[in-house]
């Protein structure tokens, strides 16, 4: 791999009051070129993940990059997008661009723009990510399709409602120490696990605590050829980067194993000549508590129908065996579905040059992320290296 990232920005992720999504895009644009030291007229393309469907009146968006500087006027601009993935299909496609030496800077930002949208409106927009013949009409949007995985779950493997209370105050505890965090608050083990006035049940077997957030922000970074980087002031190298699309429908997996999750990490460690045990720490898509559970089992920390022990004996929290999500995942940091792919590579580089402040996970080397579109449908793995 010859791309390496060279400079970020981060907005705060929430309900940002006043915010327009090209004030967003502008912001973290801008924001990551002066954090890495490149002009806007170095630039060689612009990569732009934003979801939309439905949140944004405005569907256009590849040029309102271009807005955050008149120097990147008549630069390539174009927009990806494949679900809560769009980030990372952003990221990627800069990635391929540097690779091709089509490019040797390129901008990519993420952003998402969702409570500006009406409660049941958010349900439906988001669930265009779904198989609409099959899964359109599901009860209370995506939390109503993981609801369903959570149920066969727990009719397969036993009721894990302890290990989901256990991922759900891990991270929102980890979300405290993050400053761009939506929900910085510690619920604690003994309120994720029990159904309340404050946490009642959304869908199937998950609670409110078991959902990740509706949230405004963006984030952007700048990728450099190695050349290029090595001169940077920091260089984040990608040891891999691998996609891996799955079939829409569910009915045509089987929805417990995420098979396209196991397919990416696998291919991602190959390619890095690493195993998870050479892992830091891992970002992974926590979209809903029972996701992040069976996305142990599927990047192979877990045996099928094993992962709640690595939960339950805090394998996974910051100082355990393997921390994920030390950012406090989509779970307290928040899910700008555009955003989030972005947002996963930004913090995660910060993690591997020991500037993350009070979600630093100490002596961080080597960081995993994974992010994922629809229920384990567009899988993206990423091995992250400082080089400089
Ligand atoms: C689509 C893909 O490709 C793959 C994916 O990633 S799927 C994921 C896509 N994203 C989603 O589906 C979003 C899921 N989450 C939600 O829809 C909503 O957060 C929810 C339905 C769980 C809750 O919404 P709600 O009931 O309308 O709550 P709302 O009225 O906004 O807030 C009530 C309280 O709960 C809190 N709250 C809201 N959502 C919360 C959450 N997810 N976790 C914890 N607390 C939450 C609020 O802060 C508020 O607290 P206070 O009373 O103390 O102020």
């Amino acid at each position: 791999m010859t791309a390496c990232i060279v400079g970020w920005a981060h907005s705060r992720f929430g309900k940002l009051e006043g915010e327009t999504l090209e004030g967003l895009i502008t912001k973290v644009a801008s924001g990551a070129l002066d954090h890495a030291g490149i002009g806007p007229d170095e630039v060689d393309e612009i990569v732009l993940g934003h979801f939309n469907a439905g949140f944004s009146a405005q569907d256009f968006t590849a040029s309102l990059v271009l807005q955050a500087d008149d120097r990147l006027r008549f630069k390539p601009a174009t927009r990806v997008e494949n679900a809560c993935a769009t980030g990372s299909a952003a990221v990627r496609q800069g990635i391929r661009a540097i690779d091709a030496n089509a490019a040797r800077i390129v901008l990519v930002v993420g952003a998402e723009q969702m409570t500006t949208t009406s409660g049941p409106e958010i349900g439906k927009n988001l669930l265009k990510a779904s198989y609409l013949p099959e899964e359109g009409d599901t009860p209370a949007g995506f939390a109503g399709v993981f609801g369903q995985i959570a149920q066969a779950y727990f009719q397969r493997y036993g009721d894990q409602s302890d290990a989901l209370a256990m991922i759900a105050a891990k991270n929102h505890r980890n979300g405290v120490d993050n400053p761009y965090a939506q929900m910085r608050k510690d619920f604690g083990y003994e309120f994720c696990r029990h159904e309340s006035e404050k946490n009642p049940f959304v869908a199937g077997p998950l609670k409110r605590t078991d959902c990740s957030l509706v949230s405004d922000g963006a984030a952007a970074l700048v990728l450099a050829d190695t050349a290029t980087a090595l001169k940077m002031r920091r260089a984040v190298a990608f040891r891999a980067n691998e996609h891996v699309q799955d079939f829409l429908p569910m009915s045509k997996r089987d929805i417990l194993a995420f098979e396209g999750c196991e397919q990416a990490w696998n291919q991602a460690l190959n390619k890095a000549g690493v195993t998870l045990d050479d892992l830091s720490f891992v970002e992974t898509h926590d979209c809903f508590t029972i996701a992040e559970l069976i996305e142990y089992e599927a990047m192979g920390l877990a045996k099928p129908g094993e992962g709640a022990k690595l939960a339950l004996d805090g394998e996974t929290a910051k100082d355990g065996r393997l921390p994920v999500n030390p950012s406090g995942g989509l779970k307290a940091k928040g899910h700008p579905i555009g955003a989030t792919g972005v947002s996963m590579h930004v913090l995660s580089a910060m993690q591997l040059v020991g500037e993350a402040g009070g979600i630093q996970v100490p002596g961080a080397k080597l960081g995993g992320i994974f992010n994922m579109g629809g229920a384990a449908v567009a899988n993206y793995v990423s091995i992250l290296d400082r080089i400089r």
